[in-house]
Formats: structure tokens, C-alpha cells, sequence
């Protein structure tokens, strides 16, 4: 229950009915802080929420609105879960109105305008707004994220790649080579959202495994900027995502060469102390297999770290659910922070079996 005297943080979704958008809305409508005020949809108007979801049936008894109906101005914070674009077309007008933007797209994630309209293929429409954002990885940036007016939420990838790096590139010395980094990543279908694609049919995804983006994926340029950054030297890094036939769940696997003067360093140590604290993130004891169902609707990241033959390769194995932790989960954790709350409240769900 929220405290009497805390006031309810007034919530706006804009892109109800999408995947990230409904997985919001289960997260916070248990959430004892939260007042769930409006959540648009452009094609759903007038249609009540629980109609479309029944899960949330008892949960949430609002209607959909358009973005015009919805009053998102009287919110305190507005998540966008819509296309890339759309969080940057209204994100100057709320903020100057004292609402705050998290952005589960990809509008506020590239500092470099550059790259971000070589990838997204649209001008940037506020890059004063985006000069001032804060790149919302809670692990990398905790400090930044209370005081920030606007986030951008990692994309899925990521965020897996990234929290998988962190203790080794955070280390006091120099442990692995940073020009030849290798992050095989394989996605659930949810990862491509709710829209109607012929490559996400039951018929052309389902019993079949392919990869993508090989030559060239948007979250690659995302990834670099942020390990250039930590790391403060460029950093090479080769990212291959694929499409699993499962709706939920992420699972990346970093191969990366250990540096001759490093090879006596105990990895296992390194990392379990490095996020001995973090809520969300779960070393697993030497010699474990994460596995994406160990995640499952749960906000945590599970690695395991590996060496084959006790030899000069580290092998980390890093799972996530793509809609959680990848998405939903963080946004609301970085929610949190903004408001002053315990990073982990109403994220408390523990992974569904099986
Ligand atoms: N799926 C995933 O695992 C992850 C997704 N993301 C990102 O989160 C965002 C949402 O993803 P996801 O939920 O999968 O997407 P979906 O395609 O499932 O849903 C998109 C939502 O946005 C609304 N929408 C679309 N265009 C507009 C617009 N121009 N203005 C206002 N609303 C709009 C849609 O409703 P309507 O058309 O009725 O308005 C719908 O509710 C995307 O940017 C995605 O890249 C990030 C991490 C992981
Ligand atoms: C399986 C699948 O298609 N995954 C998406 C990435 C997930 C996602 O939505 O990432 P953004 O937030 O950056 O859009 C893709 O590869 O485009």
C-alpha cells in the first residue's frame, strides 16, 4: 500500500495496445504509487482497456483515448511505448509543462544525432532535449536518472550487452582485448511488437531460427556509443541478433579474449562483487546455464560467466525478458528513481514457471 501522506504519481502511456504498452500497464497496475491516468491508442478509442487485455480485467478499468483526448499534460510522467519518432514530436511541449518523458523507443538513446538519422532514417526534432536526456541503463547511471526531465530506456540488446560487459570494463586494469568483442544475441518474436508482420506469422517463425541484421542492426551503433563511453577508448564490437521461436525472452552470449596479464584474474569474483548490490542483476554460481524461462516476466538479468577449458576466452551467458528487464521493467525502475521511490517497487514479480 502507498503511504497516506505520498502522493499517487500520475502515469500517461502513449501506445497502449502494443507489447511494451500492455506490459506497463500489468506492471503498474499493481504498483502502489501509481495512478494510472490515460493510455491512448489512435485506433482503440472509446474501447476499455480490459476488452482488448482480459488479464487486466479488475486491474484496469480505463478506456483507450487518442493521444488528442488523453490530457497527458496533467500527468506526472508520460511512458511512450510507440514507433521511434513519436516521443521526440512531444516531448519539448511536456516537459515545459512540468511532465516527465521516458521513452521506451529510440529517440532519446543516441547522443550522436548522426547516427541516430542514419539508423532511424528522420531528422532529430529536439536536440537540445536529447543534450539533456539521460540514457536510462539504472546500473550505468543511477546517479544521473533522479534528476533527469527525460529518458531514454535502452533498447532490449542493449542492455543485455551491456550490463554483460560492465564489471570488465569497469575493472581497475585492462582484462579483455576491446577491439574484437563478440555478442551473439537471439530474441523472442514479442521482440518485433504487436503490428502485423508476415516475418512474425506462427507460420514463418515458429519452428524455424534465423538471424538478421548482420551487416548492419540499429542497436549496434547504440551498443558502441555507450562502451566507447565507459571504456574511454572505441571499442569493436561484432553483433549478431537472431529471431528464436519463443514470444518472450532474450539470450545473449559475449565471446571475448582475455588479455595475456589477465589470465590469472578470477572472473567469477569480479563480477558477482561488482553487482553484489544491484537488485535486478544475478550472478549465477560458477558453472550455471541461465535460461530465458528463469526470467520470465520478472524484471532481473541473469549472467553466467564461463571460461572453456580454462582458457584465454571468457564466455558470458546473459538472459533477460525483452518485455521486462529489455523494456517495461526498466522503464519503470528508471520511473522510480525519478520520483524518489525504491528502485525496486511494484518490480518485485519473481520469474513464471514453466
Ligand atoms: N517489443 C520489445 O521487446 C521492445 C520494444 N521496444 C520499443 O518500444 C516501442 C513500442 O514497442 P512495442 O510495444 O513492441 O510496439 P507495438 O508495435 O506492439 O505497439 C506500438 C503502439 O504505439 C501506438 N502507436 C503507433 N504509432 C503511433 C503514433 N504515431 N502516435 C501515437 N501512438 C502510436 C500503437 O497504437 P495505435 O496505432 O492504436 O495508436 C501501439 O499501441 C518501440 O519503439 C519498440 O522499438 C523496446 C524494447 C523492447
Ligand atoms: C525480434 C526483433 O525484431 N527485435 C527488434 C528489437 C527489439 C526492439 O524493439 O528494440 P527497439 O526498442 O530498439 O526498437 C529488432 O531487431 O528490431
Amino acid at each position: 500500500m502507498a503511504a497516506a501522506s505520498a502522493p499517487l504519481i500520475r502515469v500517461g502511456i502513449v501506445g497502449g495496445t502494443g507489447y511494451t504498452g500492455v506490459e506497463l500497464l500489468r506492471l503498474l497496475s499493481r504498483h502502489p504509487n501509481v495512478k494510472l491516468h490515460a493510455i491512448t491508442s489512435r485506433k482503440e478509442d472509446g474501447l476499455p482497456v480490459a476488452e482488448m487485455f482480459p488479464n487486466l480485467r479488475g486491474a484496469v478499468d480505463l478506456c483507450f483515448q487518442t493521444p488528442e483526448k488523453a490530457a497527458l499534460d496533467q500527468c506526472d510522467v508520460v511512458f511512450f511505448a510507440t514507433p521511434h519518432g513519436v516521443a521526440m514530436a512531444q516531448a519539448r511541449e511536456l516537459i515545459a509543462q512540468g511532465v516527465r518523458v521516458i521513452d521506451l523507443a529510440a529517440d532519446f538513446r543516441l547522443q550522436d544525432i548522426a547516427q541516430f538519422e542514419q539508423w532511424y532514417k528522420m531528422p532529430h526534432a529536439c536536440p537540445d532535449v536529447l543534450a539533456s536526456s539521460v540514457y536510462g541503463l539504472v546500473e550505468l547511471n543511477r546517479e544521473q536518472i533522479p534528476g533527469a526531465k527525460v529518458i531514454g530506456n535502452p533498447g532490449c540488446y542493449p542492455t543485455t550487452v551491456i550490463l554483460g560487459l560492465l564489471p570488465l570494463l569497469q575493472a581497475k586494469k585492462p582484462l579483455i582485448d576491446l577491439s574484437d568483442i563478440v555478442a551473439d544475441a537471439k530474441s523472442g518474436v514479442s521482440g518485433a511488437g504487436r503490428k502485423a508482420e508476415v516475418g512474425t506469422l506462427f507460420s514463418e517463425a515458429s519452428d524455424s531460427f534465423r538471424a538478421y541484421g548482420v551487416s548492419g542492426h540499429r542497436h549496434h551503433p547504440e551498443i558502441v556509443e555507450q562502451l566507447d563511453r565507459i571504456a574511454g577508448q572505441p571499442v569493436g564490437l561484432t553483433f549478431v541478433p537472431h529471431l528464436v521461436p519463443m514470444i518472450r525472452g532474450m539470450f545473449t552470449t559475449l565471446h571475448l579474449r582475455i588479455l595475456p596479464e589477465a589470465l590469472d584474474t578470477d572472473f567469477q569474483t569480479l563480477y558477482e562483487r561488482h553487482y553484489a548490490t544491484e537488485p535486478f542483476v544475478d550472478v549465477m554460481p560458477p558453472g550455471s546455464l541461465p535460461d530465458t524461462r528463469s526470467v520470465r516476466a520478472s524484471n532481473t538479468l541473469r549472467i553466467s560467466v564461463h571460461r572453456p577449458q580454462g582458457g584465454r576466452k571468457l564466455v558470458v551467458l546473459v538472459v533477460q525478458d525483452n518485455l521486462v528487464k529489455g523494456a517495461s521493467g526498466q522503464a519503470i525502475q528508471n520511473m522510480n528513481l525519478m520520483f524518489g521511490l525504491p528502485e525496486a517497487t511494484g518490480l518485485e514479480q519473481v520469474a513464471v514457471l514453466p
